[in-house]
């Protein structure tokens, strides 16, 4: 049920330069992550959400950080119907998701486009941490055979569903299982790989490299402080890849950003 107003205030008192953080929007759940000095005002974070974003109908405060090994935040509903499953639309696709057993992170897209577009249609390509789907669909639309890796049985559902939904059953396959266990699942030589790990496991460049052919890509995500990239570059070319290119898309905590490397296997 929505959270009671705790506190009664006039007009904005909180967010003159905005909320801080910001909040997302996903379908049409507005997702925030109300600071404790500002937990007071949850109603009229919600209300000030709702009235910038009219197509909001619900707005979740983030209770608890994703911490789990599937990604998944806790919620409270602060305002309008309590629920937590939406239809996302993002580069003319449609991704159903329910936020209370997937990840799913709106922030990406431009990130999701500017990969994809790379892709050609006769290539074989790995997603592996591939959540409900938004690195593995778009691709495939654009005619590769893609094999997309989750572990969360919820989120490999969702993915199913939005397979069907953006009509790419025939060039895609879900393989429910672990990403460590990629260089036993496949003798298949990759292309490409799309690798969005989450933090801390850098791990996954290697065990998904392995099945990536030489003069092949992967376009790795992580998580780190800008002084630490030059160092990270190095280390990638040491261990047999090249680096393309390095872009920052997003930050994530104080000083420590999201950093896409695109590599190519030696
Ligand atoms: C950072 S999210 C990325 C999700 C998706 N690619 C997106 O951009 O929305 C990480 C995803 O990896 C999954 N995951 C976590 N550990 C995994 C593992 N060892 N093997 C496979 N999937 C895993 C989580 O369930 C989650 O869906």
């Amino acid at each position: 049920m929505p959270r009671q107003k705790r506190r009664k205030s006039s007009g904005n008192p909180c967010f003159p330069g905005g909320i801080p953080g910001g909040f997302d929007v996903i379908g049409d759940i507005a997702v925030v992550n109300i600071p404790a000095e500002y937990e007071d005002y949850c109603s009229e974070v919600a209300a000030y959400i709702a009235g910038k974003r009219k197509n909001v109908r619900t707005v979740l405060n983030r209770t608890a950080s994703a911490g789990s090994d599937f990604r998944v935040p806790g919620f409270e509903v602060i305002y309008g119907d309590p629920r937590t499953v939406t239809v996302h639309r993002e580069s003319g696709l449609s991704y159903m998701v329910d936020l209370k057993d997937s990840f799913f992170n709106p922030r990406l897209c431009t990130e999701r486009m500017r990969v994809a577009a790379m892709v050609n249609g006769n290539e074989i390509v790995l997603v592996p941490f591939a959540g409900v789907g938004p690195f593995a669909i778009l691709p495939a639309k654009r005619g590769a055979n893609v094999y997309a890796v989750e572990m969360n049985p919820a989120a490999c559902g969702w993915l199913r569903k939005n397979m069907e939904l953006n009509d790419a059953s025939g060039s895609l396959e879900i393989i429910r299982g672990d990403a460590h266990d990629i260089p036993d699942i496949f003798s298949t030589e990759f292309d490409r790989a799309i690798v969005p790990a989450p933090y801390g496991f850098e791990e996954s460049l290697i065990l998904s490299a392995s099945c990536v052919k030489k003069g092949g890509f992967i376009h790795f995500y992580t998580f780190k402080r800008p002084s630490e990239i030059d160092g990270l570059r190095e280390s990638y070319e040491r261990s047999g890849f090249e680096t393309v290119s390095v872009r920052r898309c997003g930050n994530v905590a104080k000083g420590v950003a999201r950093w896409a490397f695109d590599l190519r296997k030696i």
